[in-house]
């Protein structure tokens, strides 16, 4: 069993008198493919962008490779982070590599180097929010994600789609109104496990 390469743990996050998130606790393992799953307003956004410090919990904390990230201000060197929504959707691929490139101090040829090298040289001059909805390119994007689990990377998903996690996923987590109902293994049962948690299962399609 790989070892935990982040921790969650505890984490609440409130916005004015409502709670978004409650004890939020999981792991997710070094070099393994982790879904992070629930309906929308759950609080899969605000789990991922408080484990990127975008937005700061009430309470809890974070660790990734043992140490606190509060404790470690270069934490997000080794991290990337995909928005669900393009944050700059009329960039092209190219241009909005290159920015991200100057943000980090890698030379231009550098970033051209690696994108021309990469599947998502197809993609270069598409623009980022055309790319986000583009069927071809989610079939390579999850053959990618492969790739990185494969050469150790480790990824953590968020998604509506469990059948995009039951192909892609090695642990899944399931989170209902900010709160965690299931974390573990991708058994063979999970899509009863998921049912039991979010289908309604008594609601009559006639009963009008
Ligand atoms: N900045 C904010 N101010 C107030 N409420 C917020 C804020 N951000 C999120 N929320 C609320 O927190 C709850 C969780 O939202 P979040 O976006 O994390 O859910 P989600 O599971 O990612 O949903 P979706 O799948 O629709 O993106 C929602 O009720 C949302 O309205």
């Amino acid at each position: 069993m790989a070892e935990k390469l982040v921790e969650l743990k505890q984490l609440s996050k409130r916005y004015d008198n409502k709670t978004v998130l409650n004890n939020v606790s999981f792991s997710v393992r070094q070099g393994t493919i982790h879904g992070f799953i629930g309906p929308n307003g759950a609080g899969k956004s605000t789990t991922l962008n408080i484990s990127v410090r975008l937005v700061l919990p009430n309470s809890g904390e974070e660790y990734i490779d043992f140490k606190s990230v509060k404790n470690d201000p270069r934490f997000n060197e080794r991290l990337g982070f995909i928005p669900a929504e393009p944050k700059f959707p009329s960039l092209s691929v190219e241009n909005y590599l290159l920015d991200v490139g100057y943000l980090r101090d890698i030379p231009k040829q550098e970033v051209l180097r690696k994108l021309s090298g990469s599947p998502l040289s197809q993609f270069r001059y598409q623009n980022c929010h055309s790319l986000s909805t583009d069927p071809s390119f989610r079939q390579d994007l999850f053959n990618n994600l492969k790739n990185i689990r494969d050469k150790g990377g480790t990824i953590l998903m968020s998604t509506h789609i469990l059948s995009d996690l039951q192909k892609l996923a090695d642990d899944i987590t399931m989170i209902k109104k900010g709160r965690i109902v299931y974390t573990g293994a991708k058994t063979a049962d999970i899509e009863k496990t998921y049912e039991d948690y979010f289908v309604e299962k008594d609601r009559k399609l006639f009963d009008l």
